[in-house]
């Protein structure tokens, strides 16, 4: 007899152990859901001695990290029809590891699990609950064993009494574990040997659990007689051929591609993906209705459907005289002629130090809606013009600095996500320089092959946020499995461009700004015309990251940090400028020193004119000389005498970067 709760049962021999709860949510039901299991878990008088939980947000985990998992997963995950957070979980990383046929199949076998999905049965039928299925299907299909069958929780039905409903079955598991019903769930078979668990679009389940049996495939229950295990041998045997034709099916849709860039589906017995074939589904759109309210309270203008515009600071800055990035110490760039945009919104990567990933979509290929670079253009320097139009009369702003802003100079691609994943740059980019805007854009290191397509922009920059593997993985969070060969490859890449090319390190104290051997050969790797080492800025990382204050360095640690660097490169850098004001460094190339005089500025215009000529040009045809006051060690900072030095005087400000793009 169990003391506690007074019943005669074997709760006392429980194992107990860890369970994850994982929610994805975008309107905040599931995670409520997740915490509410918690603490069901943490308040039943048996359990509580048995198990601890945590509850995790599924955006924030590393998928790889599934591999490894041990724990008992439950997942609490909303359904949407349109980009939402559980996206690259669901049709991202599971789906493909699914039918990726490198994936072993029984690479989930260490995790018990069990799925609730939130939907809403007034959307189409094929959308209800898609994505929550899919999981309970593809878990299983991956060698995990189902604890308890997928549970729904219908908005337009009682949500909250079916998740009581389901959170019941799962305390009643969890309090006696040796009776599980273990789902047999890494293949459904039919009598014809077929897997069963998947419909005619390869993705919906029939054994949908919570009391909508299918009725076909095997019941985990069912006790098989000795004469029948030969019949199972026989499903089993047709089931591993099964497996072969999906896995090449696999491959097949990995080579074909449609033209905008998604991989065209085809799906397991062979059949041809009817969903893409016949009735095409139409890609999504990559910033949902609700990512586009966020990021409009925010202050960006969302142009068409994954493309952004945002004023930086900098240029509010400068339209105020009150200085200018480090851009213009560095590189004689106008803050007020400014524009920062991007063209995807989207990144491969859920870094630290970007807030944004609980929200912004990611993905290791483009599925989305494509809009024309045109129509992106267009909108981000309309939406740019009218925002500057609102500084109109902010006391400060300069009469002449006002009406110059209204002819935009220079584009900085860098604002969030990942501009060079969208599949016409190209044409964005020459789109600029036709009008005579110039190009900076900034590649996050895991796109090679979009590295060697790019044709030339004025400067393109590769984030170095890493010198180890180890270190990338955990500041840069990537989604390819291969990032470190894609980091290198990029940098590869870079080399051969004959470009005017930037590593972008930003440094963040504990986690990389160590290992400057690595650092040394990156560089040498890559050969970068520049390297800009920056500090972390530090913008309140509530939830996002653990990263605080103390991982911010201060100017003269970064200047430390280049000092260590240029000595360990030996000849060919130096350090060429600072912005003490944004924390940021510049060490050049000495292919940019001229009889002892820096040349790392740009003729802008003499730029545009070799790219009007069609010939081939390199980096040391448009460059420019430094103006003394931007010389390291020369002026006070790398700040313009010309500009009034505005201190801000918040409390708390201390050691908090200003920085730009
Ligand atoms: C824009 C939008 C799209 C949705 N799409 C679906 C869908 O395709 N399938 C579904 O079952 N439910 C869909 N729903 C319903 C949500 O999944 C449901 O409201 C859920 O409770 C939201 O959970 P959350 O608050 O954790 O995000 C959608 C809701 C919205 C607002
Ligand atoms: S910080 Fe970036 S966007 Fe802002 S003015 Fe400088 S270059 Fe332009």
């Amino acid at each position: 007899k169990n003391t506690a709760c007074g019943d005669d049962c074997s709760c006392q021999e429980l194992k107990g152990g860890h369970i994850k709860i994982f929610y994805g949510s975008l309107t905040g039901t599931a995670k409520q859901l997740a915490q509410r299991l918690a603490q069901l878990v943490a308040e039943h008088p048996v359990l509580q001695q048995h198990y601890t939980t945590e509850v995790i947000d599924v955006v924030e985990y590393d998928t790889e990290d599934f591999f490894k998992e041990t724990s008992i997963c439950f997942f609490l995950l909303s359904n949407y029809n349109i980009e939402s957070p559980v996206d690259w979980f669901v049709n991202g990383w599971l789906k493909d590891a699914r039918y990726d046929f490198r994936v072993d199949r029984l690479a989930l076998q260490k995790i018990r699990y069990a799925v609730f999905g939130l939907g809403d049965s007034a959307f189409a039928e094929e959308d209800y609950m898609r994505d929550s299925y899919n999981v309970d299907k593809w878990l299983g299909q991956l060698g995990a064993t189902r604890l308890f069958p997928a549970g729904e929780g219908d908005k337009n039905n009682d949500q909250e009494k079916q998740f009581l409903a389901w959170a019941d079955g799962i305390l009643h598991v969890l309090s006696d574990e040796r009776e599980l019903a273990f789902a047999p769930n890494h293949v459904e078979y039919d009598s014809e040997g077929e897997d069963v668990s998947e419909d005619e679009h390869g993705e919906r389940v029939r054994d949908v659990g919570a009391g909508r049996e299918d009725g076909a495939g095997i019941s985990g229950d069912e006790v098989l007689d000795v004469e029948d295990i030969g019949k199972v041998a026989s499903k089993i045997k047709t089931a591993v051929e099964q497996k072969s034709k999906e896995e090449e099916a696999y491959r097949q849709s990995q080579r074909q591609r449609a033209p905008n860039g998604r991989a065209k589906r085809t799906i397991g017995n062979g059949k041809e993906d009817a969903g893409w074939t016949k009735t095409p589904a139409p890609p999504r759109e990559m910033v949902s209705p609700m990512l586009h309210k966020a990021l409009t309270k925010q202050g960006y203008k969302i142009i068409g459907s994954h493309s952004g515009v945002k004023i930086c600071r900098w240029t509010k800055s400068a339209l105020r005289g009150r200085g200018f990035c480090y851009k213009h110490t560095f590189y004689g760039i106008q803050s007020h002629l400014c524009m920062e945009t991007t063209p995807s919104l989207a990144c491969a990567n859920k870094c630290v130090f970007c807030w944004r990933h609980h929200t912004n979509p990611v993905g290791t290929e483009w599925r989305w809606k494509v809009d024309d670079p045109e129509f992106i253009l267009d909108g981000a320097m309309q939406n740019h013009y009218k925002m500057i139009k609102q500084l109109k009369g902010v006391p400060g702003v300069k009469a002449d600095r006002f009406q110059d802003a209204f002819t935009i100079r220079h584009c900085a691609l860098s604002l969030v996500g990942e501009p060079i994943f969208y599949p016409h740059i190209n044409e964005f980019v020459k789109l600029l320089h036709q009008k005579h805007i110039s190009s900076f854009l900034v590649t996050n290191a895991q796109f090679p092959d979009k590295i060697a397509e790019m044709d030339m922009v004025t400067q393109l920059y590769v984030s170095v946020d890493a010198s180890t593997k180890e270190a990338l993985k955990k500041i840069d969070r990537p989604l390819f499995r291969d990032f470190w060969e894609r980091f290198l490859n990029s940098l590869d890449a870079l080399s051969a461009k004959g470009q005017r090319t930037v590593y972008r390190l930003t440094l963040v104290k504990d986690y990389n700004t160590e290992d400057l051997g690595n650092y040394v050969e990156l560089i040498s790797r890559g050969k970068p015309c520049f390297i800009e080492v920056k500090g972390v800025t530090y913008c309140g990382y509530s939830g996002a990251s653990n990263l605080t204050m103390a991982n911010v360095p201060y100017h003269n640690e970064v200047i430390g940090f280049c000092e260590d660097l240029v000595n360990l490169l030996g000849e060919g850098y130096e350090i060429a400028s600072e912005h003490a004001h944004s924390c940021s460094v510049l060490i050049a190339s000495t292919r940019f020193k001229k009889d002892g005089e820096w040349y790392t500025h740009i003729d802008y215009e003499k730029f545009f004119q070799l790219v009007e000529s069609n010939k081939a040009f390199t980096a040391l045809d448009f460059m420019a000389k430094t103006p003394d006051w931007a010389v390291f060690g020369v002026a006070e900072g790398g700040f313009d005498p010309e500009e009034t030095r505005w201190y801000r005087k918040q409390k708390g400000d201390i050691g908090v970067a200003e920085q730009g793009c």
